[in-house]
């Protein structure tokens, strides 16, 4: 790559043939003083005045730029600090079982574009570098002293991860020196190591949870990238959530500052589906179908009596694609609650009210709700305290004992109603099942995609499909750019149920049950200011008297990733 430093700011101006001669502009370093910059849009240039960077950067924005609105968010490589390391020929070129691969190895100039669908003339979008093997790698195989460290809640899969990362490493690279962190961050500082082999693993995919155990909290920086550095690990494998991937960043960002060889690689786990940029994560097709079970046994339950009525609680924290999925797959749900979507109780257009015309008309229903649905009506109601886990993360009130409650107490004393209500909470029993034959693929896939990228000399990455092709993509949690683009990176924003997308309007088609955005006024008491709010804006979206937010960055693309990307609108 041909590189025009300029002095400040930092800004190269790069003519490669990775942008055929067009002249891109490669942001290597912020600036350390308040600096007058540009940023090109589709539609105008926009100069940006008196933008102050913080005096320490928090991490080095590589971000790529052409007049044609393409951008590629490319991750950090060892010798973007290291500049002299040593490349290797990559011995998977040895490899009996790899060697009659026809493209052996992924062209470094090969990207992932975050949109597939655009229209003529649009800019071109965001991309990321595409994941797989490289002709060159940066670690000898004997060199190689890795770790895999799991965080947070359980998915099934990681298993599966975890066999896949000790068997792509020491089955395409040789290498043998793995050892399990026990027990999350903390373990780095707290536990002993335990040593991983293909032998060792060899049967853990058919196990539930993680061999390695996991936990919240305890993520101390210093002590984890000390103790790294001690055990002299140059391969840092992280499975974990939002959470854990913005832990990850902040190893690395002290491994690069302390000047360490060593590449940290992120495998995004979480059941709820609520990472963004990659089209859905591992476990999720096993949650969905786990599901199943419990709301065919409500269903039974429901349909064997007079006046059934199931109720099943799915995870879901902030994002309903467990239950929304698992509804549209069952048929037998008559109403699906999501954390996105607000409902209320009482009044016309409510949920007794509804509930009451079902079980008139057919004598039995089944209702499932997201754990993070209608929470703030829990709180509201309970009076309840906040509290958090040791991550941070906000506890939730349980919405299905709740409405359970509520919706005994009134129909047997407001409508002298007998209702056969029964309640099933499946979530623990779904999060530890081992993974189905698809995720198991998939998993294997993520776990081979990190291991090329960290033997590549990748670092600060997360591996994960967009649009079907595993890219790497940026950990970065933060980043300050001269520019109006806002990088919208895995662990920034939550990826959510787009609530006026089409999988959701097939789910409202599928079920019939009402939107709750027309309550009447009587209502509007009884309900959080909050949540007045939510519903007001959506409905100001379905009746397109608001934008929806946030639609578009400079460059015309969706920031958020939405109906396009979203597994939620493909089909
Ligand atoms: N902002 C952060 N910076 C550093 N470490 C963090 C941060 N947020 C969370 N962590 C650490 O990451 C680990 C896992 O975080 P958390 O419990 O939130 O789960 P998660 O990775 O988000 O997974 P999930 O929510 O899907 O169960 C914990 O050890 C926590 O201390
Ligand atoms: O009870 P735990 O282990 O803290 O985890 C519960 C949370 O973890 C998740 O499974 C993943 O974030 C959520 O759906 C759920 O709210
Ligand atoms: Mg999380």
């Amino acid at each position: 790559m041909e590189t025009a430093s300029l002095s400040r700011p930092q800004i190269s101006l790069s003519l490669s043939r990775f942008c055929k001669g067009r002249p891109r502009i490669h942001l290597d370093r912020p600036a350390q003083n308040p600096i007058k910059l540009f940023g090109f849009s589709s539609k105008k240039l926009v100069f940006r005045r008196d933008l102050r960077f913080p005096a320490s950067f928090p991490i080095k924005a590589k971000l790529q730029i052409e007049d044609d609105g393409f951008v590629l968010e490319d991750v950090p490589h060892l010798t973007d600090f290291l500049p002299s390391l040593h490349t290797y020929p990559n011995p998977l070129k040895k490899s009996p079982a790899y060697a009659i691969v026809e493209q052996d190895f992924v062209n470094p100039e090969d990207v992932v574009s975050q949109r597939v669908v655009i229209r003529k003339g649009s800019p071109r979008g965001t991309h990321f570098r595409r994941a797989g093997p490289r002709e060159k790698v940066y670690f000898e195989p004997e060199e190689v002293c890795s770790c895999i460290v799991t965080c947070g809640g359980l998915c099934p899969g990681i298993n599966t991860v975890i066999r896949e990362i000790v068997c792509g490493l020491n089955y395409m690279y040789g290498v043998t020196e793995i050892m399990g962190i026990k027990g999350g961050y903390r373990g780095f500082y707290s536990s002993n190591t335990i040593p991983l082999s293909p032998k060792s693993v060899n049967d853990i995919h058919k196990r539930g949870g993680t061999i390695l155990g996991t936990s919240r909290g305890g993520h101390d920086t210093t002590k984890i990238v000390d103790s790294i550095q001690d055990r002299g690990i140059n391969q840092v494998y992280i499975i974990g959530g939002d959470g854990t991937q913005k832990g990850a960043s902040v190893i690395y960002k002290e491994i690069e500052r302390r000047g360490l060889k060593v590449s940290v690689a992120g495998i995004p786990k979480t059941i709820d589906n609520d990472i963004t940029v990659i089209d859905k994560s591992f476990g999720f097709d096993t949650a969905v179908e786990e599901a199943q079970r419990a709301i065919n046994a409500a269903h039974v339950e429901a349909e064997s009596v007079d006046n059934g009525l199931g109720i099943v609680k799915l995870m879901g924290r902030y994002s309903g694609f467990i239950a929304m999925y698992a509804t549209l797959a069952s048929r037998d749900v008559d109403c699906c609650l999501i954390p996105e979507s607000p409902f209320y109780l009482e009044g016309e257009g409510g949920l007794f009210d509804f509930i009451e015309k079902r079980l008139k008309e057919n004598g039995h229903m089944v209702v499932v709700l997201a754990e993070g649905a209608g929470q703030e009506l829990v709180a509201q109601s309970m009076r309840a305290v906040d509290e958090t886990d040791a991550s941070g993360n906000q506890l939730l009130h349980d919405v299905g004992l709740w409405l359970a409650q509520n919706v005994k107490d009134h129909f047997t004393t407001n409508r002298k109603m007998t209702v056969n209500l029964k309640y099933v909470d499946p979530t623990y029993m779904i999060r530890a099942i081992p993974s189905n034959a698809s995720d198991n693929i998939y998993c294997t896939l993520l776990a081979h995609g990190a291991v090329h990228g960290a033997m590549a000399g990748y670092t600060g990455f997360t591996i994960g499909p967009v649009n079907n092709r595993h890219a790497y993509i940026p950990t970065l949690s933060e980043i300050y750019t001269p520019f109006y683009v806002v990088l919208k990176c895995v662990t920034e924003t939550q990826n959510k149920v787009g609530i006026t997308d089409r999988m959701w309007a097939r789910l409202l088609a599928s079920t019939n049950q009402p939107s709750f955005l027309n309550y009447k006024e009587h209502i509007r008491g009884k309900l959080n200011v909050e949540y007045l709010k939510m519903i007001e804006d959506l409905r100001g979206l379905r009746e397109g008297t608001q934008p929806a937010t946030p639609s578009e960055n400079e460059f015309g693309e969706d920031i958020q990733k939405s109906t396009d990307s979203s597994p939620s609108a493909r089909g």
